[in-house]
């Protein structure tokens, strides 16, 4: 597993000397792990799905859950603390590698705003067909917390998300998500993004980040 620094270029091009020890934010590294990461993910994905969409006699529910005990038993041993798992750190791989993140990958990433590509899957459902309307508010506050990062703002945490919905937001559909910062205030930033299939707007959001102060978790 390599690892490579982030890029903290601020927009006028310096880098930001002040973002190494910001707050007490565990740094965090972008890597590119071993071949069979993003298998592995993919698979736990789609067991993710079946999770939630299956309705199996209790023989193959029985056999499931011996296989996921067995498993969890394999991986068990290797637990690392925060951050050092290649999960959420895989920027190349949809939702970062992190399961809890939406698949979606990254399409721009830059000063002038940050977008992300990809669908909602049987495991995000709300109801009727809809993705739950918790996901959209995951889906906007990691990206407010990579186009923060993108501008070169030092670390910071969402202070408030206000999520519009303005349409109901298919499963297994494309969609995209992007925003960028609107301006700058001392501490905080405010950002705006919007979630679209295609030209359609389906939800937009304004958060507020603020930078924390030395030591704040
Ligand atoms: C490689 C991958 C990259 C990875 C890059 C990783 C990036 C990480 C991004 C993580 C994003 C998250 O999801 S974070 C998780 C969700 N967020 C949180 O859990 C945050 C919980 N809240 C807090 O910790 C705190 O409230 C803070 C730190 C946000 C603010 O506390 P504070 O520092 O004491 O600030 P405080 O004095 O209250 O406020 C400062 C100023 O902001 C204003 N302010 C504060 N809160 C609000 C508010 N909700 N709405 C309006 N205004 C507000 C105040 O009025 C004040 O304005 P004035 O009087 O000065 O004008």
């Amino acid at each position: 597993m390599s690892e490579q620094a982030a890029d903290v270029t601020g927009v006028d091009g310096k880098r930001d000397d002040d973002y190494e020890h910001h707050g007490g934010f565990p740094k965090y590294e972008a890597v590119t792990p071993g071949p069979d990461w993003a298998r592995f993910v993919e698979g736990m994905r789609t067991l993710q799905d079946l999770a939630v969409s299956v309705d199996a006699p209790d023989d193959v529910v029985a056999q499931a859950a011996d296989q996921v005990e067995k498993l969890a038993a394999v991986l068990t041993p290797y637990v690392v603390p925060e951050g050092r798992s290649p999960a959420g750190r895989t920027i190349e791989l949809p939702g970062r590698g992190s399961l809890l993140m939406p698949p979606w990958h990254i399409e721009k990433f830059g000063p002038d705003g940050v977008r992300s590509a990809g669908e909602f899957r049987r495991y995000h459902l709300g109801g009727n067909g809809a993705a739950h309307g918790g996901t959209l508010p995951l889906l906007f506050d990691d990206l407010m917390g990579m186009i923060v990062h993108a501008y070169g703002r030092p670390i910071s945490r969402t202070a408030y998300l206000h999520v519009n919905y303005r349409a109901i937001t298919p499963l297994n559909t494309p969609l995209t998500v992007e925003g960028s910062v609107d301006r700058v205030e001392g501490r905080k930033t405010f950002i705006t993004a919007q979630l679209k299939k295609g030209d359609t707007l389906l939800a937009d959001c304004e958060a507020l980040m603020l930078e924390l102060l030395p030591g704040q978790p």
